[in-house]
This record gives C-alpha cells, structure tokens and sequence, in this order.
C-alpha cells in the first residue's frame, strides 16, 4: 500500500480544509488534530511534546478544557505507550506503511489508544472519528485500511484490555527497563515508568520569607477555576493545575517563580544560608539561582556559570551577582575560587523528567549513559575546585539512574584520575533543613526523588565536602 496523502495531491490547502478537488470528509475532532498536528511534530521535527502542545493550544485559544484536556491526553497517552500500540497494530496488519506518514500513524495510534485505554470514548466513535481522520489525509483506500485494523483490535479488546501500566512499561526502550531496574529494582523501574499524573501540575516556587498558606488563598482568589495546593516534597512549593499562564498570577518574578518540585527541591538542599557565597556552576537561565539568592539574602551573593552565555543573560535578571561563561569539562574559565558552596546541576539524560517529557524514551540511547557519566565527573571536579577548603559541593541531575548517580559519586569519592584537578571530594551529609522533611536518613549523602514516591520529577542530589 502506497500512501499519498490528500496535501501530496494538492487537495489540502495551507490552512488543512479539504479544497474543491477532495470531497469534503467528515470533521475530525478539534482534539484529535491538535494531538495528530503535536504528534507529528514530536516524530518528524523532534520537537518536545509539551512546548509543541502548549503552542498548539494558545493558537486555538477556542478549544474548550474538556478538548484541550482530550489533546492532552492522547498526546502524552500515545507517546508513553507508542511502541506497545505498534506492535498491536504491527499483528493486524501486513504492511507497515501507515507509519510513513505522520497524519495517519497519529490518527491511527489515537484510535488504538482510545479503543485501549480511554474509557470515556466509545469503540464505535474511536473508530470513527479515526478512519475519517484517515481519510481525509490520506485516501478512501488507506481510510479502508485504518477501519479493518481498528475494528480487529475492537473486537480484541472487547475481549479483554492491557493495563495502562503493563503498555507504558512495553513501551519503554529495553535498555532503559534494565538500567531503571538496576537502581531502583524491578517494582521501582515499573512504578517509576507508570507515574503520574501525566502531565503533572505546574510548580511555583516561593521565596524564602513568603507564607506558603497566604499565597495558595490568594492565588485560588486570583484563579477559583484552578487547582492551587501546596506541594509535599518541598516547603517552598504551590503546584497549579488549570490556571492558564502562570505569568499572569499576582506575585510572579517577586514572591515565586514557576519551578518543578524537584528541581526547587534540590536547590534547597545545597543549604545556602544568609551571608554565604555560593556558586550555581550550570545554571543555566538561573531558575535555582533565583532561590539560592534569596536564601543568601543581601548579605551573601550568588554566582552563575553555564557554558552557554545566552542563558547566563537570563540568570542574571534571576538575581546572578556576577555570571561567567565556562566549559567545565576542559578547565575553570574565569570563576573565582573561595565559595561556600557550590550546585553542580550537571548535564545528564533527563530521563527523571519522563512524566513530563515522555519522548526522551524514545530519543535516549543506552550509550549516552556512558558519556554523560564521565561529562558529569568531569564538570563537578571542575566546578569543585572553585568551593573554599572544607566548603561544600552538591552534584545532583534530573536522572535516576545509576550509572548518572551512585556511580559518578563513586568516581568523584575515588582518586582524581591523569589530568583531574586534585580535589578531595568526601560525601557528607546533607546539612539543609528541608533535607529532614524529605524523610531523607540522617547521615544520609544522597538522596533520589522519585515520582511514584515525593510527586515530583526524578532527581538525584548527592553532598561532598571538599578539600584542597
Ligand atoms: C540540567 S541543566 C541545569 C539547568 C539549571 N540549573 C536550571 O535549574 O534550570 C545543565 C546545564 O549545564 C550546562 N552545561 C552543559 N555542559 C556544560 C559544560 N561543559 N560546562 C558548563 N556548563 C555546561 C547546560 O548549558 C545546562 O544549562
């Protein structure tokens, strides 16, 4: 089967109405194609799915929630579970043509989806609203085809339906099963992989000196729609569900600033306290920054590095007193020695922010572990030279795995290797208040954040004491 799509024919004019040589299909959902339009982007632009959502749907600022709730969930439900989808459809049908093009592949794994897991869709409308889709993108032909499979996998799943959990856990790449595995054991990795809600809420940040309870009023005040409710993991956070654009809430810039749970969460547990000097060594736009230089207040003053300037600019307005582009992988550029402390927020695979980016399992490969673990030991030693002796340093990523985490704290406890700035790194435990909150065991170095357990995105913050 060759699939040439109505736009290949000229039938499909730039805005996607069917023109005078198609005959016109029956409408597709405003949901479905907001979902059909971010899939496709996922797959052919490598774009990531939430940004290309966002974007889709301030475009249709018309789309109803119930709608835009639908797009959502179909886009994060068909990324999380696309490998286990094709392989059901991959039994059904001989060829596998569909998956060329990206309208009908998206079309047909919504209504896979649908027919599978949403229990609110009917099996007939799930059909239906597929096959229409498909042939208005395609032909009457590949329309015919999208109809048997789908009404096969009905039948199917008339007779019995995969668990959400077991799809999402096939669908994950094998190399990522095992190494989740090896961290955090079997029930772990699946529990992990199964997180959510998907998409989590949006997270805030507040200031030190803000009252967490006045500032959830207040902001139910400014948006009664919206789920406002204070976060577990960190005491600093407020997590919103429903309130639109969080940049048009009273207090932002000033009392919080949007921030995951985790990533506030390990800010805090560097420990800055007032009067300190800390350095943030990749800090991207700032967003700890921001935190760290409240913590420290005016009487300390905090320190932004990244090697990427253009984000330095941002760190500055996030309350950077000096910035400094370095590479740390090949030496100290120009950063200052004698901090306090130091956040080494390293580069890592991001595979601890999967809930909320679900196509890094589908973009991450096994051998990126490898190279991300030595960048990572490289970049903290670096970065480790800067603290005074005897100040402190906290490596931590957006990973969990162990190759990114016990493994570069067994690296960076060992012998500096040929080459390696001679610092003595020793794990030490966490002195930050909130560290006692997160449940994390005194005398405790390290700690993993976990979705299934504090709600917040995968994390791994390890403490060290360094020495010159
Ligand atoms: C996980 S992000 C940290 C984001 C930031 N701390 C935040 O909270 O948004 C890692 C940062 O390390 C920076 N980076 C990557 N390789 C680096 C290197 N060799 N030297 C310095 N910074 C690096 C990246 O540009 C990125 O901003």
């Amino acid at each position: 089967m060759t699939i040439r799509t109505r736009r290949d024919r000229g039938e499909v004019q730039a805005g996607g109405e069917v023109g005078a040589a198609g005959q016109e299909p029956p409408p597709t959902s405003a949901a479905r194609s907001v979902a059909a339009r971010v899939l496709a982007r996922v797959w052919e632009e490598s774009a990531f799915a939430a940004a290309a959502l966002d974007a889709e749907l301030s475009r249709l600022s018309a789309l109803d929630g119930r709608d835009a709730g639908l797009a959502t969930e179909l886009v994060y439900g068909v990324l999380r579970t696309q490998v286990y989808l094709e392989d059901r459809i991959a039994k059904l049908a001989v060829s596998k043509r569909w998956a060329g093009d990206p309208a009908v592949r998206a079309h047909l794994l919504m209504g896979a989806y649908s027919l599978l897991f949403l229990d609110r869709v009917p099996a007939f409308a799930a059909v239906s609203e597929a096959v229409n889709a498909i042939r208005a993108a395609a032909d009457d032909r590949v329309g015919a085809f999208a109809n048997a499979v789908l009404r096969r996998l009905a039948d199917e799943a008339a007779l019995g339906r995969p668990t959400l959990v077991d799809a999402v856990v096939a669908s994950a790449p094998g190399w990522l099963r095992g190494a989740l595995r090896r961290a955090i054991g079997r029930a772990g990795a699946s529990a992990f992989l199964a997180a959510g809600p998907v998409p989590p809420p949006l997270g805030l940040c507040l200031s030190p000196e803000e009252d967490r309870e006045a500032w959830v009023a207040r902001l139910l005040e400014a948006s009664p729609n919206a789920t406002i409710e204070a976060g577990r993991a960190s005491p600093r956070a407020i997590l919103v569900r429903g309130a639109g654009d969080l940049r048009r809430l009273p207090g932002f810039g000033t009392a919080w600033l949007g921030q995951e749970e985790g990533a506030q969460t390990v800010a805090l547990l560097l420990g800055a306290r007032p009067g300190e000097r800390v350095l943030d060594a990749c800090a991207g736009r700032g967003n700890k920054t921001w935190l760290l230089s409240r913590q420290v207040g005016s009487g300390g003053a905090v320190d932004a590095a990244d090697i990427h300037p253009n984000k330095l600019r941002v760190a500055m307005s996030a309350g950077a007193r000096a910035t400094y582009g370095v590479d740390w992988s090949g030496g100290t550029g120009d950063v200052p020695e004698g901090y306090d402390r130091v956040l080494v927020d390293a580069p890592c695979s991001g595979v601890g922010t999967l809930r909320r980016r679900p196509e890094i399992g589908l973009r991450r490969e096994e051998h990126d572990l490898e190279r991300l673990s030595a960048l990572q030991v490289t970049i903290a030693r670096h970065a480790a030279t800067r603290t005074r002796d005897g100040g402190r340093m906290v490596f931590a990523v957006c990973s969990v795995l162990r190759e990114e985490c016990e493994a570069v704290v067994e690296r960076l406890s060992g012998t500096p290797g040929p080459g390696e700035p001679a610092v003595k790194l020793t794990p030490t435990p966490f002195d930050a208040a909130e560290a006692t909150a997160l449940g994390i065991a005194e005398g405790a170095s390290g700690v993993r954040l976990l979705p299934h357990v504090h709600g917040t995105d995968g994390y791994f913050a390890a403490m060290f004491v360094v020495h010159h």
